[in-house]
């Protein structure tokens, strides 16, 4: 096997008829919202914008304190917002590029600018048909229903409910265009401590590990991950949200080393924790997994000396990314002298925004794409969720992008004529 080099990632268009029954006709949208989680821009924001995530928890001002270390080492200053200012702007030269006449606009869960503003700026501005695109990808209360309930509760709280239609493109997991800067990513890692190793021609790669690295979530969230009430559906390690992650390692690695004997083993690991810690979240923790492998692997293969890191779960290189896995999983590896590269994430690679245009095309009349392209047989994922999916433990709120009735398929209210005119 030649060092680097990846085979193409395995594309599929074939519709998946599981989840056709939660796809939307396209529709005449007339702006897209880029709703993300948004972060503290100095250190006086610190404590405020940890109250809004926390919100409705009461947690004392001095315990969120405790968890603001991160933020405080950088200056109080989260790198999502100005990533997502990049995203913004490539995300507009594309559309542009490719004909399509949509504004694309900024909102928030947790800071400014904040998603109820944004929609009633959009609402100001003329708009009335919303395609929301976040930066939350994969299947999970944290992911999924959380976005669907703020910009539920946003449209409530402006009075724009029922007057300004709010849509949401389908969890984006096995969109080539957030794999691929993945497969380049993991290639291009794997070559480089292969080198450190002092074997390119990967004679020692039973000794290197890959690591695909994503967000820890309490395991009862993770059960009632892309879920429905009424529709049973099974998962790998009964999880939708494991499920989706497993599925895209495999076609990952898949792309970078085939199916070639002695390539690098891999593993799924967790990251960022928080919580009480008699809550049980999902495992194993990427630092503790380091430790572990150091002495050997589980399969009873040789010592580890060298890890890629792939932070699968993200799509910037926000705080998740650099301190939990730059600052914290590194400085692991440098104690137990294991060689380390940390994967980017897409970013603004240029796969990742056409790959963004193409899934709003998925959804819009004008110049629509009907294929859907998935990289995973889980996909591709649903247009309008299942009822239930995703579902938290702390009371009903009003959500977006839901079908009512499982049995039925799609809210029948919600369903646009086919031909996307109005109606
Ligand atoms: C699945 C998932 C993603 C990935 C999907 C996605 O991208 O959305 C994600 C992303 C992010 N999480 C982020 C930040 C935080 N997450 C927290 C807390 C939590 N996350 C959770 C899950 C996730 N989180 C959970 C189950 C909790 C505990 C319960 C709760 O509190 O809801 C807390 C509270 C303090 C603490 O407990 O540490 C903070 C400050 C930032 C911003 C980074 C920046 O500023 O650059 C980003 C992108
Ligand atoms: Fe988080």
């Amino acid at each position: 096997m030649v060092a680097g080099a990846a085979a193409p990632l395995a594309v599929s268009t074939e519709a998946n008829p599981v989840t056709e029954a939660g796809r939307l006709a396209p529709k005449a949208y007339d702006a897209v919202l880029l709703a993300s989680f948004g972060g503290p821009e100095g250190q006086e924001d610190v404590i405020p914008f940890l109250r809004n995530v926390t919100r409705g928890r009461g947690i004392p001002d001095e315990r969120l304190e405790e968890v603001s270390h991160h933020y405080r080492a950088f200056g109080g200053i989260s790198p999502i917002n100005s990533q997502n200012r990049a995203l913004k702007a490539a995300l507009e030269a594309e559309l542009s590029a490719q004909g399509l006449d949509l504004p694309v606009y900024w909102g928030n869960r947790n800071w400014d600018p904040y998603i109820p503003q944004t929609l009633r700026e959009m609402y100001d501005a003329g708009h009335r048909r919303v395609l929301v695109l976040t930066t939350s990808v994969y299947s999970c209360y944290s992911s999924c229903r959380q976005y669907r309930e703020d910009l539920g509760m946003a449209l409530e709280e402006t009075g724009l409910t029922g007057r300004l239609e709010v849509d949401k493109v389908r969890q984006y997991f096995d969109h080539p265009g957030f794999v691929v800067p993945f497969v380049e990513g993991t290639a291009a890692g794997l070559a480089t401590v292969r080198e450190a190793l002092g074997a390119p021609d990967g004679s020692r790669d039973a000794e290197i590990r890959v690591l695909f690295a994503t967000h820890s979530i309490p395991t009862r969230d993770a059960e009632a991950a892309g879920r429905s009430d009424g529709e049973p559906r099974e998962f790998e390690e009964a999880s939708a949200y494991a499920a989706q992650h497993l599925a895209n390692a495999r076609a990952v690695m898949e792309a970078v080393t085939g199916s070639a004997e002695g390539a690098p083993g891999w593993d799924l690991v967790y990251q960022s924790r928080s919580g009480a810690p008699h809550v049980p979240w999902l495992e194993p923790d990427i630092n503790d997994h380091l430790a572990a492998i150091a002495g050997g692997t589980a399969e009873g293969g040789p010592a580890v000396k060298g890890v890629v890191i792939v932070p699968l779960g993200f799509v910037s290189d926000h705080m998740e990314v650099a301190w939990d896995l730059d600052t914290e999983a590194l400085a692991t590896c440098r104690e137990l002298g294991v060689e380390a590269v940390r994967v980017p994430t897409p970013g603004v690679h240029r796969e990742f925004v056409t790959g963004l245009v193409q899934l709003i095309r998925e959804r819009t009349v004008e110049k629509n794409i009907a294929e859907r392209p998935h990289v995973t047989g889980l996909g591709p994922w649903y247009d309008v969720c299942r009822p239930g999916c995703c579902a938290n433990f702390r009371g009903a709120k009003p959500v977006i992008a839901e079908g009512v009735d499982a049995a039925a398929g799609v809210d029948a209210a919600a369903a646009p004529a086919a031909d996307g005119t109005e109606a």
